[in-house]
């Protein structure tokens, strides 16, 4: 199995609603996301022999889900008041609803699904919410 390994990191900031302690509060983390993507065979032949995929595809769709993500806030919808997220948009805030809770577990399986509908076979997504903290999805194959 050959297997390739891409990452981009992005700046965001999020809340743990119902969460008791200091991750209640709305903080900021780099958060970094890894993807591995694999094949059992190379590609034979012209601009891709040799290769899983060019690496530069891989590098483009991961930077292009993970910069949308860039400089946000990532709320779970229906946790701030909807009065107080449409204030927050009209100031001109860039506010970002998910429909899940906004933990890393979360998120490596968000950016799994994402680049595996993106057509790649992917072996797994890593998200680090620190340098030492990460949390792994991995497809059952
Ligand atoms: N399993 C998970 N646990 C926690 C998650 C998560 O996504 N999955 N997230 C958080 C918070 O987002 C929090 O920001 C992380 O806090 P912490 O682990 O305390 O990290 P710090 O490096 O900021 O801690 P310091 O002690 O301040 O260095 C919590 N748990
Ligand atoms: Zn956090």
């Amino acid at each position: 199995m050959y297997i390739l390994r891409s990452e981009h990191s992005f700046d965001s900031a999020h809340f743990l609603a119902g969460y008791e302690g200091k991750c209640s509060n709305i903080h900021g983390h780099r958060w970094r996301v890894v993807v591995e993507v694999m094949e059992e065979k190379l590609k034979s032949g012209g601009q891709l022999d040799g290769m899983v995929v060019d690496f530069g595809d891989l590098k483009n769709d991961l930077k292009e889900i993970v910069d949308f993500h860039d400089h946000k806030l990532i709320i779970e919808m229906g946790t701030m008041k909807k009065h107080l997220v449409e204030l927050l948009k009209e100031e001109g805030f860039k506010i970002m609803e998910v429909n899940f809770r906004p933990t890393a577990e979360n998120f490596s399986k968000y950016f799994y699904d994402y680049i595996t509908q993106k057509g790649y076979k992917v072996k797994r997504a890593e998200v680090y919410e620190t340098p030492t903290n990460c949390a792994i999805y991995e497809g059952e194959r």
